[in-house]
């Protein structure tokens, strides 16, 4: 994928006329390993080679928008009524950013009115744009202890010029999607809407997803905490297996497309004998297959673990890929019950009858409070959402990108998926812990359109 100067330049409304109230902290700053000045630019890649490989002097290679402050701003704070809405899956964290949104918007630039959309686009449809949430720093005070979202989210696809008339409607200037994949594609959509009719409203997105499914940001908000309640289970079931004759531990994790969960906690717990995720195939049968690996196992070590992400394995279901949800999302069958099933009826006949210890904690690993890494990185999201959409960006999310805060452009943020690259240092941590093999079942030639930023 080769990315091109202006796939990564953010959109501004117009000229920056406004002082800035953080002007006199910003008098001194300038870049340092700490600190990214206005105007300097942030790498889109970290190696010497891949430097080199563009042949081109270094202010011109790929870059990302410094995030940040400014010391002049587009919006009037006086005159600002900004809205905030929260969409798709739960992740840790959501109340943390809209708390670090309220809190920076009212006490740093001083904006008075700021609306909370309900229950994500919804909210935005002109039956509920005036069912809203007014959010004070009085009412966020207390919020981010919490797991979930004060303002409710949805699933489920709006007209994006219905959404525009609300916002034109509640005399909204800047809008705060806080959302995943879809979530950003929707910004995307409505940014445009915007543009088309000519209208200065900021769209700002800040990219949540326990998946960690996003490209360009280092690794979303609410994936840590998610990934470490996630490793609780884990050890669980590795308990349970090495307890039972032939203890047989399944763990399924979300993932819907990629396999960050799983192989993070897996990681994490150092306790799986076998990771699986959407990202890399499998076969159940065979001498190289899944099972007969299961068996090896067994017979070795009197039992195994296995963390699997849900995702894994579909194209092994009747009927796969064929329903969605809501927003378009695949529904995905329940692979977890195929292996129970499958590694249950392969033991019994091969003499060494299972004990399964099977856990699917579901929506345990995504409905808690953020843990205190996430509460960090939430809150500095949310300071860098609104420093971006006070000066006037727009059709931009905001992302932690090698470790600099950056502004990334909505349709970069949708034009490919974050997935675990099966020829990435993460997954090659995953066979050094585990001992699996790289692949169950005959090798396969991998595409390796994966292979790239993220
Ligand atoms: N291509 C799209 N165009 C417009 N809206 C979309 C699109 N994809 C998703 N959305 C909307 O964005 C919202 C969030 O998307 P969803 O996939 O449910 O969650 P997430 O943002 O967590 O990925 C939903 O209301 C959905 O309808
Ligand atoms: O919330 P639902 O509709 O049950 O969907 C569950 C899905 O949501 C997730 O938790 C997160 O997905 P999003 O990032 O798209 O919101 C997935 O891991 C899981 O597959
Ligand atoms: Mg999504």
């Amino acid at each position: 994928m080769t990315l091109h100067p202006e796939d990564l330049r953010v959109r501004q409304l117009g000229e920056r006329r406004y002082d800035s109230p953080l002007a006199d902290l910003l008098s001194t700053k300038q870049t340092s390993p700490h600190y990214v000045a206005e105007g300097d630019r942030v790498l889109l890649e970290d190696t010497v080679s891949m430097l080199a490989g563009h042949g081109l002097p270094s202010d011109q290679v790929p870059s990302f928008e410094a995030a940040g402050p400014r010391r002049k701003i587009y919006f009037d704070p006086a005159n600002v009524t900004a809205g905030v809405l929260t969409c798709g899956g739960l992740c840790p964290g959501l109340n943390n950013v809209i708390r670090g949104l309220v809190q920076e918007l009212a006490v740093h630039y001083g904006v008075k009115r700021i609306v909370g959309f309900r229950n994500g686009l919804q909210g935005l449809t002109a039956q509920h744009r005036d069912d809203t949430v007014e959010l004070t720093p009085d009412a966020v005070r207390d919020i981010h202890t919490a797991g979930g979202t004060i303002l409710g989210s949805s699933r489920g696809g709006q007209d994006a010029d219905e959404m525009v008339d609300s916002l034109v409607a509640r005399g909204i200037d800047i809008l705060f999607v806080i959302g995943g994949d879809g979530g950003m594609r929707a910004a995307t959509f409505l940014g445009a809407a915007i543009r088309r009719r000519g209208l200065e409203i900021s769209v700002i997105g800040v990219p949540k997803t326990i998946d960690n499914d996003l490209p360009f940001t280092d690794q979303s908000f609410g994936f840590q905490s998610a990934f470490a309640r996630a490793t609780d289970f884990i050890s669980a079931v590795a308990v349970e297996a090495a307890a039972s004759p032939n203890g047989v531990g399944i763990v399924k994790l979300m993932g819907r497309h990629s396999g960050f969960i799983a192989s993070y906690a897996a990681l994490a717990a150092n306790a799986a004998d076998i990771v699986l995720i959407p990202e890399i195939p499998f076969v159940l049968g065979g001498a190289e297959g899944l099972l007969a690996h299961v068996e090896r196992h067994v017979r070795a070590k009197g039992r195994v673990v296995i963390v699997l992400a849900e995702g894994a394995g579909q194209d092994l279901l009747e009927d796969h890929g064929l329903a969605t949800d809501a927003s378009g999302n695949l529904k995905l069958g329940n692979i977890g019950e195929l292996l129970k099933d499958s590694i249950t009826a392969h033991l019994t006949g091969a003499g060494l009858a299972p004990t399964i210890r099977y856990i699917d904690p579901s929506y345990a690993v995504r409905s808690i409070a953020a843990n205190a890494y996430d509460s960090v990185y939430c809150l500095r999201l949310a300071h860098a959402a609104v420093h971006a959409a006070m000066a006037g960006c727009t059709e931009a999310a905001v992302a932690r990108w090698r470790r600099r805060f950056v502004h990334v452009p909505l349709s970069l943020m949708t034009s490919r998926r974050n997935q675990v690259d099966p020829d990435g240092d993460l997954w090659l941590s995953v066979l050094e812990t585990t001992c699996q093999p790289a692949e169950f079942g005959p090798a396969r030639q991998r595409e390796r359109v994966r292979a790239g930023f993220c």
